[in-house]
């Protein structure tokens, strides 16, 4: 399995030059195999001009239909490469967006939403390619092919190279104006698509409470709004392609025109200059006729491509901001296989806190400062604080799912850092307030991919009370696409996910009882209680008073105290 490791992000101003110019070069050389191609044509026209042999005719025909098929050859060889390379770079793109994604804390503020990073990652990425494998062999193309046809044209006709050199830089001119207003439609229309996208699938996730309030109608008149919107963009950018469509095919044609009725004019003798003092041969004249069209031909393969540079760019872009830098997992999902932490400990964790700080970005405030705290293997620990004191931060900065701003976790005296901090994580529970159901078995909910015996998958099941629904669900889909969950029985998936975990010595709950009715949270509490007294470390964070009273200890990050618990029931008091 490949690492997520970060990688350093890389503009999209770098990355566009990077793609493999081998496919670009062969498809300039195929290009200008044009050039012998016409001087075979004009030749093979003034001989039949002077009635030669067929014989000489024939080979002509034969060299031309060589080099023919020579030019397709190279050219497609060309292109194949070029789409080979583009494709590889578009995938390594995007895998780097992903491995970054995959390494977003979920405490990252500026975190995309889900249907956003899905149309960037499917669907934007997409333009990538194209404009990799034929914008940038387009720009190859024009920087080489007009300056050669140039030098042809010049040694034989200044007048027909000068109607050339001054048409030529008209239309780049002109296509970098219409350019500028392309992208900026591009990156709106690419920007439209992801906002669709995440309005459907947030609205598609909230469907059922949005049937339930009666806003059907107001969320459809929202999406055809939004749908509106994306429509009249995707025009806006057609229009600009057609306009810069319009502006190079009106300049190469004045330009060829041109050419043309001096070439006719200069060999009825009308125009006699031109020509560095002699006159024009029917062959020559031919010759610079036949380059005229060819001269303007990568300038009109750019403006066809043009539409896919500002797609591509606007793709780029999208996607480096999908890697916007934030706080990250600690760790990389490589453990650190000579350090002792790798090493399957059964004893349970210890934990010391140090001077603990944490801010969510630089401009934030701290919501975590200087909090350190020493808890024993095998204790139970409640995190208690007034809401917003900073106790699910500090919950997720033990688990590490980001970095501390300032001081220190150890584990067993090992500090929570990239190198270990995966088989520290190994040994960890969390048990959330509101497990994510994944669409699959209830077996394969618990396992989650771990390498999991079915003896302690059972175990793990008994122990949640999770026996009646497995027997009821079989291996039915649950989750997203499948048979729903209750609310009590989500909670127990998430004990059996936490017993099921091998070589378990912390768990860390993170309001595990909250909203619950007293009979859940009571079987919650004994749950985790439970799972702690089968030799694990129990940290909770809680507003729940009697979940605290079931505790050792109270650590409170704001001085607030729990008020006195009442109605512990007699069971739970023989485990606290
Ligand atoms: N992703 C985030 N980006 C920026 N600030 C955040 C983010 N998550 C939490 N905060 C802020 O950090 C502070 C601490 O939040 P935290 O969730 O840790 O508190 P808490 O004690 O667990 O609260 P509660 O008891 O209500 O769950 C709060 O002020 C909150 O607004």
């Amino acid at each position: 399995m490949p690492s997520i490791r970060a990688t350093p992000s890389t503009s999209s101003s770098a990355v566009a030059s990077r793609p493999s110019a081998q496919g670009a070069w062969w498809q300039v050389l195929a290009a200008l195999l044009w050039l012998p191609q016409a001087a075979v044509i004009a030749w093979g026209i003034e001989a039949i001009h002077q009635q030669a042999d067929w014989s000489a005719l024939a080979k002509a025909c034969a060299v031309f239909l060589a080099l023919g098929l020579l030019r397709a050859l190279v050219d497609g060889y060309g292109l194949r490469r070029a789409f080979a390379a583009a494709r590889a770079h578009t995938q390594l793109l995007r895998l780097q967006a992903l491995q970054a994604l995959a390494l977003h804390s979920p405490l990252h503020p500026q975190r995309p939403s889900a249907g956003l990073a899905a149309s960037v990652l499917n669907e934007q990425a997409d333009h990538i390619t194209p404009y990799f494998a034929r914008y940038t062999t387009a720009r190859t193309k024009v920087m080489v092919v007009p300056l050669v046809i140039l030098v042809c044209v010049f040694s034989l006709s200044w007048v027909a190279g000068l109607v050339l050199l001054v048409a030529a830089p008209l239309i780049p001119i002109f296509m970098a104006l219409v350019g500028w207003r392309a992208e900026a439609a591009s990156k709106k229309h690419l920007q439209d698509v992801g906002n669709l996208n995440q309005f459907l699938l947030d609205r598609l996730q909230g469907l059922a409470s949005i049937r339930g309030l009666g806003a059907v109608a107001q969320v459809a008149q929202q999406l055809a709004r939004t749908a509106e919107q994306l429509r009249a963009n995707t025009m806006a950018v057609l229009k600009i392609a057609f306009l810069s469509s319009a502006v190079l095919e009106l300049f190469s044609a004045l330009g060829v025109a041109l050419v043309a009725v001096y070439v006719g004019f200069h060999l009825l003798g009308q125009i006699p200059f031109g020509s560095w003092g002699g006159t024009l041969g029917l062959a020559q004249a031919l010759f610079v006729l036949l380059l005229a069209p060819a001269f303007f031909e990568p300038l009109r393969e750019l403006s066809a491509v043009w539409h896919d540079k500002a797609a591509g760019v606007a793709a780029l872009d999208a996607l480096q901001a999908l890697q916007q830098p934030g706080p990250q997992l600690v760790g990389t999902g490589n453990g650190h296989p000579d350090s002792a932490a790798s090493a399957p400990k059964t004893t349970a964790a210890a934990l010391t806190i140090q001077d603990l700080s944490f801010q969510y970005s630089t401009q934030s405030p701290l919501v975590v400062q200087a909090f350190s705290a020493e808890i024993g293997a095998g204790e139970r620990v409640a995190l208690w604080g007034e809401s917003g004191s900073g106790k699910s931060t500090v919950m997720a900065l033990i688990a590490g799912l980001a970095a501390p701003s300032a001081g220190s976790i150890l584990i067993d005296g090992q500090a929570m850092d990239p190198a270990y901090a995966d088989s520290l994580r190994s040994g960890m529970a969390w048990v959330a307030q509101k497990p994510h159901v994944l669409a699959a078995s209830l077996v394969d909910n618990i396992r989650l991919g771990r390498d999991i015996d079915d003896a302690a998958l059972q175990q793990a099941v008994q122990r949640a009370a999770l026996g009646p629904v497995l027997a009821l669900r079989g291996n039915t889909v649950v989750g997203d696409g499948g048979l729903g969950l209750s609310g009590g029985e989500a909670l127990r998936l998430t004990l059996a996910r936490a017993a099921a975990t091998p070589g378990c010595r912390l768990v860390l709950a993170d309001e595990p009882t909250a909203h619950l009715d007293a009979e859940t949270a009571q079987f919650v509490r004994q749950g985790l209680l439970a799972l702690a007294a089968r030799g694990a470390t129990l940290v909770v964070a809680t507003h729940d008073p009697l979940l605290a009273a079931c505790m050792d200890r109270v650590l409170s990050l704001d001085g607030s105290q729990p008020p006195i618990a009442t109605g512990l029931p007699a069971a739970m008091r023989s485990i606290a």
